[in-house]
Order: structure tokens, then C-alpha cells, then sequence
């Protein structure tokens, strides 16, 4: 096997010191949250966004005069957006059956999906205003069912952002709290004395949105963990260096810690992307953020052979995966673990993000192993409930249950079955044993 990195980004020793100093504030932050409440939250919106209001909540006069200073095209953009997402979250939903089917005469077992009763909305937008991810989380909720939906999303430039307002509202978030980072989602997770506390939180955010999440978790359900962007360009010789160089930029631009990587068997093509960047971040307006998430975090990987490819992609476990081969069908087959693909040329990340209409909310530092992105299903608890219809049924499971519980020497286990065979069992059982 030979795989060959032509370039690789900072150790992974320094990447865990950057981890564990944002685990550190996260945990003072939320600690803060939870001892002094709105006071704590006040503190934290002025100390990182500079940012003072007499209620964090916007008002329903305040929503429409922000949706007022949005332009009708844009409007148009959104609704046509929020149309995708909804269409796809719609069919997934309808994918999800409940269940309910009779194992043995006389047992009935099912299964019921039902919504989260309130969820707290991430909406991020520090570096830019991510009105699109208002329609992944609040919107998905919506499909879901959820009857609280709340959202939070920091100031933009000292302000809320009209489009990101509008977004939230038009996808039906029920409160809207002008609230960034750790201060957003310790507000909503643990309450305070003007927010009561979600059951859930969603979306994706910077390192300390992420963490905060992770530290959440247990005390609220979360959805992920959707931290900094990543993404890979799985490519052969099909493409040129240009659309590589594109695709890598074009994700390296969300922040100074987006990984980016290639992955090719064509040495040509790696060199040629790498020349490719250096004269993209010479004129792309965001190369400051770009240029240091690509000198940090970007990889350029060499292999043989397309099984080595594969191989390293399911082993990085990107969250998008834009792949541009001869055989794009071949990697949907057998990539295990990722966030989401995107096959062939013609498509991209940033259609994905934006507008395709499935969910951009993806899985990051390779929590693509165990979990795909927010969908749905998320929104939804599967919880199961039986019911035993007649009296052979009752002494008949009745006995192997009591014996089996027995077993673990649990009496008082055993007599909820053994009354019941008792009460309900003839000499006569249909299947199993007699109690004794
Ligand atoms: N995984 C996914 O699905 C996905 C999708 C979209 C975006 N993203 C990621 O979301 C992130 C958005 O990041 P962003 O920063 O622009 O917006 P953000 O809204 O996530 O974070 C901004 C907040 O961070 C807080 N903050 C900033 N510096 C801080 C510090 N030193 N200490 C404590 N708090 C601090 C501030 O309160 C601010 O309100 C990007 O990293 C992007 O890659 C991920
Ligand atoms: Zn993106």
C-alpha cells in the first residue's frame, strides 16, 4: 500500500491543546449560566459579540421589521430553499412507520415515533449569517412535529441579520433570541429566568458551539456533533486541478480550523491543485480564513489505487465527501462512514449547503463513525408498548417469564408473571411450560 501525503496540516498533538482550551472555557461558561442565569447570559453577549439589549427575544413587531428590510428576491431565494428542504424531510418522515404486529397469538408489540416536545435551534452566524442553517434545523423540527421550536443565532455585525430572521421565522420557530455561542445554547439547554429550557438542541456551530453541545449532552438530547466544516474532494484525472481547488477553497473559507482534503491517484492532478490554490487565495475576497484553515488543517493524500482511496476517506470520515472519479457509484457502494456525499462533477458542497434540500447540518471530527447528519428521524423518539390480549397468552409467556426471572433471582419479578398465570392460566398452555 503506498499512500503519500504531499502536504499535511498542523499534528494532531497541537490540534488536541487547541480542544482542550475550548473544553475549559466551555465549562466555566456554562457553569456561569447555570449559578446566575440571564445575568451571566448578559455578561457573555457583551464580553464575545459586544452585543446589549433589554430582551433577547425579538418581539413579533421587531421580527417584520426585519423581514421588511429584506429584498423580495431574496425572499424568493429562501422560500425556494426552505420548498427543497421540506420536500425531502416530508418523504424521510413518511419513510418512518409506526409499527405494530402480534410476535405470538395473543401478543402485540409496537412501536410509535413521536416528536421531541421542544427543541432549541442553533442558528450560526459569527463570520457570516447562515440563513440556510435556520431551514435545516427549525424547518426539519417543523416536518417533525415538534410543538416548541425556539431559535438562537448571534448578532451580525452588531445587529440581528434581517435574512437570518427571516429565515427562522418563515421556516415556524415559535421564539427567536438574539443569542450567540455558549451564552445561546447553555441559555436554551439549561434556562434561565426569561427562557424556559428545551428538551433538545440542534445545529452546527464553531469549536465552542460544538462543545458546548457535548457538554450538554445527557442534561439535553443534542442532535450531533457538528463542529467546524470539513470536507474532502475524493477525485481521478475525469477533473481538472481548477474544480478541485474550487471545492477544497470553497469549504476552507468557513473559519481559520475547516479541514480540506484531496485525495487522488493522480500525482498530476494533486500538484496541479496545489498550484491551483495558491492562485485562487491570491484573488478570492475570503483567502484570509481560507488560507489558514488550507495551511492548518489541509491535506493533500497520494494513493495507488482507488481501494486505497477508499480506505483513507472512510478512515477520515469527512463530513462532506464530494466525489469526482470514473467510478462515483462505486464509492456510494462502499463509503461507510461520512456525513454526506456528493457524486459526480456536476454536483457540489455549496449546492448542498444551500438550497439541494437535504440537511447541511453533517457530523464532524469522524462522528461520521457512529451517526449521519440532522434529519428528521432525530426529532423523532421511537418508543415501543405491548399489550397482551388473551388469558393462554398471559400464563403462557408468563411462565417463561417467571422462570427467567428466576434466573437472575429476581422474585419479586417472578410473582408479577406467576399472578397472572395464576389468575388468567388454565392447565392448558398453549406454548411453554407450566409454572410449577
Ligand atoms: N458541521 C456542520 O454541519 C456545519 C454546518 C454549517 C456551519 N458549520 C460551522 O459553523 C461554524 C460557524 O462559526 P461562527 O464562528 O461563524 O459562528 P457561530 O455562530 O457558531 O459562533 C459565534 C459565537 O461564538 C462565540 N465565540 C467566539 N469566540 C469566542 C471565544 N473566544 N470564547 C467564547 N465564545 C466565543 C460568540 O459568542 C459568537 O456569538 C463554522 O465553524 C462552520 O464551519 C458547521
Ligand atoms: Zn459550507
Amino acid at each position: 500500500m503506498s499512500v503519500q501525503h504531499l502536504k499535511t496540516g498542523m499534528p494532531a498533538s497541537a490540534r488536541s491543546d487547541v480542544d482542550a482550551e475550548v473544553r475549559g472555557s466551555v465549562e466555566r461558561a456554562l457553569a456561569e449560566i447555570e449559578a446566575r442565569g440571564d445575568a451571566a447570559v448578559r455578561e457573555m453577549a457583551a464580553r464575545f459579540d459586544n452585543y446589549t439589549t433589554d430582551s433577547f427575544r425579538l418581539s413579533e413587531d421587531e421580527i417584520q421589521a426585519l423581514i421588511a428590510r429584506v429584498a423580495p428576491r431574496d425572499l424568493e431565494d429562501i422560500r425556494f430553499a426552505q420548498a427543497q428542504v421540506r420536500r425531502f424531510a416530508e418523504a424521510q418522515r413518511a419513510s418512518m412507520q409506526d409499527i405494530e404486529i402480534e410476535t405470538l397469538p395473543g401478543v402485540i408489540l409496537g412501536h410509535r415515533n413521536l416528536p421531541v416536545q421542544s427543541v432549541g435551534c442553533y442558528v450560526p452566524g459569527g463570520k457570516f449569517p447562515m440563513v440556510a442553517s435556520a431551514h435545516m434545523s427549525v424547518l426539519t423540527a417543523e416536518v417533525a412535529g415538534v410543538p416548541r421550536i425556539i431559535a438562537a443565532t448571534p448578532p451580525f455585525r452588531g445587529e440581528p441579520n434581517p435574512a437570518v430572521i427571516a429565515a427562522i421565522h418563515m421556516a415556524g420557530a415559535h421564539e427567536i433570541y438574539v443569542l450567540g455561542g455558549i451564552q445561546a445554547v447553555g441559555a436554551m439547554a439549561l434556562g434561565t429566568e426569561t427562557i424556559s429550557p428545551v428538551d433538545m438542541l440542534v445545529g452546527p456551530g464553531n469549536a465552542f458551539v460544538a462543545e458546548a453541545k457535548r457538554q450538554l449532552y445527557g442534561r439535553v438530547g443534542i442532535d450531533l456533533f457538528a463542529g467546524p466544516t470539513e470536507t474532502m474532494v475524493i477525485a481521478d484525472d475525469t477533473v481538472d486541478a481548477e474544480l478541485c481547488a474550487t471545492d477544497l477553497l470553497g469549504q476552507a473559507e468557513h473559519g481559520y480550523n475547516s479541514p480540506a482534503v484531496l485525495v487522488t491517484n493522480s500525482r498530476a492532478l494533486a500538484e496541479g491543485t496545489l498550484a491551483e490554490i495558491e492562485r485562487l487565495l491570491r484573488i478570492l475576497p475570503t483567502a484570509e480564513t481560507a488560507r489558514r484553515s488550507w495551511e492548518d488543517y489541509g491535506e493533500v493524500i497520494l494513493c495507488d489505487t482507488h481501494d486505497e482511496m477508499l480506505a483513507v476517506a472512510n478512515d477520515i470520515a469527512s463530513e462532506h465527501m464530494q466525489v469526482m472519479t470514473d467510478r462515483d457509484d462505486w464509492y456510494l457502494q462502499n463509503m461507510h462512514s461520512y456525513g454526506a456525499l456528493f457524486l459526480g462533477a456536476r454536483t457540489n458542497v455549496a449546492n448542498g449547503d444551500k438550497v439541494i434540500g437535504t440537511n447541511h447540518t453533517l457530523p464532524t471530527k469522524r462522528a461520521g463513525r457512529y451517526t449521519g447528519g440532522l434529519w428528521v428521524g432525530k426529532f423523532l423518539k421511537t418508543h415501543s408498548y405491548q399489550r397482551i390480549t388473551t388469558d393462554e397468552a398471559a400464563a403462557s409467556i408468563g411462565a417463561y417469564g417467571s422462570r427467567l426471572c428466576l434466573l437472575e433471582g429476581f422474585v419479586g419479578h417472578a410473582e408479577q408473571c406467576n399472578i397472572r398465570v395464576r389468575r388468567y392460566g388454565g392447565r392448558n398452555l398453549p406454548y411453554g411450560g407450566a409454572a410449577e
